[in-house]
């Protein structure tokens, strides 16, 4: 196994959620009139996590603005369409260095350029996917990842009855042929759908086969070498999430609107959906 560490705000790894965020004294859209030049490398590294996970979101928004022939939008459109409030919008995009122009709003090739950049989306990555039972057929059939720059371009499992099948049209490799093919084939990205047990051997073999970015849907931590960068997706976790924010509007609402009879309202009155 590879040199070890921790999954994510490991020793020596700085968190990008603590990291002092970039241009957050920056002028709002309006009181700016030129786009400035490119992000550089110092400027993403400080750019909080969850503002990249917007980032991302604007940049579907974006694209299919620009296929619909937009070639212009302004922070409110942008904004609802992706869900944010404009204030949390200009925020996000003054991290890339975007301020819009004053009554014309931003430059969608632009800001389209600006955010891949920022993403390292300018160049396609290759993804293999390890692990192809219920969640990995999912993946290797889902046809919404070449488009986005993530060709699946390998796929591995364990299991003899699967090797040599094609799904999504590629053929299932061995694990045994994960370093080889992934060298081989330039995969940069390699997601976990095995169960949890087989989740840090298939790992090691990834960044053996030089896979440096690992999406893991296991629910186990990986112990990755320091180069190597590992999300985890948890589905539970999310819903967690939700749950809580499902929990604090709730609270809100006792808080701020008092019932017909004066009574705070329950927590079993919130109205989902909003
Ligand atoms: N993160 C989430 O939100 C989320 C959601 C669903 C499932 N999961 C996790 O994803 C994983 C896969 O779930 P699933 O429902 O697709 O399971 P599954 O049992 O349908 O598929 C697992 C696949 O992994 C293969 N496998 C077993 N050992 C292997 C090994 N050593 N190397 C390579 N492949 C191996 C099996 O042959 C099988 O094809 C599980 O760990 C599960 O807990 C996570």
């Amino acid at each position: 196994m590879a040199a070890q560490r921790g999954q994510r705000g490991g020793p020596g790894r700085k968190s990008a959620e603590s990291a002092a965020p970039v241009g957050s004294g920056a002028p709002a859209a309006s009181e700016v009139t030129t786009p400035m030049p490119a992000v550089d490398e110092q400027r993403a590294r400080s750019i909080p996590e969850a503002a990249v996970a917007r980032l991302a979101v604007y940049l579907r928004v974006l694209s299919a603005m620009a296929e619909q022939g937009a070639t212009t939008v302004s922070s409110e459109e942008l904004s609802s369409s992706a869900g944010v409030n404009s204030a949390k919008l200009r925020k996000d995009l003054s991290y890339i260095g975007s301020y819009g122009t004053r009554g014309v709003g931003y430059e969608v090739d632009v800001l389209v350029g600006q955010i891949e950049r920022t993403l390292g989306l300018t160049h396609n990555h290759q993804v293999a996917v390890v692990g192809i039972g219920n969640l990995g057929h999912a993946l290797a059939n889902y046809g919404g990842f070449p488009g986005r720059g993530f060709p699946v371009a390998a796929l591995f499992d364990v299991d003899e009855d699967l090797i040599g099948v094609p799904v999504g049209g590629l053929a299932v490799n061995h694990i045994d042929e994960i370093p080889l093919v992934c060298a081989q084939r330039g995969i940069s990205i390699g997601v976990i759908a095995t169960p949890p047990a087989a989740a840090q051997a298939v790992c090691d073999r990834l960044v053996a086969g030089g896979v440096e970015s690992v999406l893991n849907f296991a629910p186990v931590v990986l112990q990755v070498p320091e180069h190597v960068e590992v999300r985890k997706v948890d589905l539970a976790v999310e819903l967690q999430i939700l749950s809580f924010h499902v929990a604090r509007r709730a609270d809100d609402d006792e808080e701020t609107e008092p019932a017909a009879n004066g009574q705070a309202k329950g927590v079993d009155r919130v109205v989902i959906g909003r």
